[in-house]
């Protein structure tokens, strides 16, 4: 069985960070495994509280995983610290994974800081060199560049100049421009745009996280970057469109696509 590894943090309510990676990870069929580097207090309404994993802790847990079985893919999500950035920093560049997608995860839909405003250049100078690919979102994308994004031309030229910065693709998430949700994937030398229409929902709790953890677990499977990104946003679109209505505030999204690949119109059950 194919493996892929998360380096995240917990969200408590299931909708983000590790949860949410373990349910993607299941849903294609690979193996799930995880490395907590922070445990927040989190619901459909907002963050109340972050406590940050000791650095040695977080060493371990990548050493235990790493001394004993193969890994297929990493994902890297919320990060917070500078030294929780050197200490993911320092094993990944000993263990040496072949693939790596970095979720540059900054601030929650509910504005709350995941990633320190101080560890922004240690993530970009450590972990953006590790990455198979990158996939900020416009707003993570203009704090990386200190840049406005405003057109998808904007969104061309991020992706070169996050390019530039180390990250062997980069995948520009256009959900928070208006209109209809385009993102643009740039392996260095062509632009392939992936285009979907919008879901009217507010239900979009963790729709980063579900969709760097699938294309991880898409290219743990195999799949070509064009394929696995190709395929992750499919998987991410569905999800949106089948979110859950939980909680009273952002709600999660869902995670049976495999039914739906396997020619299933409805679900089985309520929920
Ligand atoms: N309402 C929507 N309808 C269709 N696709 C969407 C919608 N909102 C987001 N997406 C898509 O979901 C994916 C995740 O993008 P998004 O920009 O929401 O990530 P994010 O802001 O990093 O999420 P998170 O809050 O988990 O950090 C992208 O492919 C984006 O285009
Ligand atoms: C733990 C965690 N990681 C990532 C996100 C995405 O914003 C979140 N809300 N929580």
């Amino acid at each position: 069985m194919k493996t892929a590894l998360t380096i995240a943090g917990s969200d408590s309510s299931g909708g983000a960070g590790i949860q949410a990676d373990l349910k993607t990870f299941s849903a294609h069929g690979v193996f799930g495994m995880s490395v907590i580097t922070a445990i927040t207090a989190q619901n459909t309404q907002g963050v109340f509280g972050v406590q940050d994993i000791d650095p040695s802790m977080i060493t371990k847990q990548i050493e235990a995983i790493f001394e004993d079985i193969f890994v297929d893919s990493v994902k890297i999500g919320m990060v917070s610290k500078i030294e929780t950035i050197e200490s993911v920093y320092k094993s990944l560049s000993y263990y040496k994974p072949k693939i790596v997608v970095l979720d540059p995860v900054m601030v929650s839909k509910s504005g709350y800081h995941l990633l320190q405003e101080e560890s922004v250049n240690y993530l970009i100078k450590y972990l953006l060199p590790l990455a198979s690919i990158v996939t900020p979102n416009i707003p993570e994308a203009e704090i990386i560049l200190g840049t406005n994004i405003c057109t998808v031309k904007d969104m061309e030229s991020a992706a070169i100049n996050i390019h530039k910065m180390g990250a062997k693709n980069v995948l520009i998430k256009g959900g928070h421009l208006k209109g209809d949700s385009i993102d643009i994937l740039y392996d260095g030398d062509i632009f392939t745009y992936l285009h979907q229409d919008r879901i009217d929902t507010k239900n979009t709790h963790g729709t980063g996280c579900t969709l760097s953890s699938a294309i991880a677990s898409n290219l743990a499977r195999g799949c070509s970057m064009k394929d696995a990104v190709k395929e992750a946003k499919v998987y991410i679109t569905i999800a949106i469109k089948h979110s859950i209505e939980l909680g009273k505030g952002v709600g999660p999204t869902h995670h049976f696509y495999q039914l739906y690949k396997n020619g299933l119109t409805s679900y089985p059950f309520e929920y």
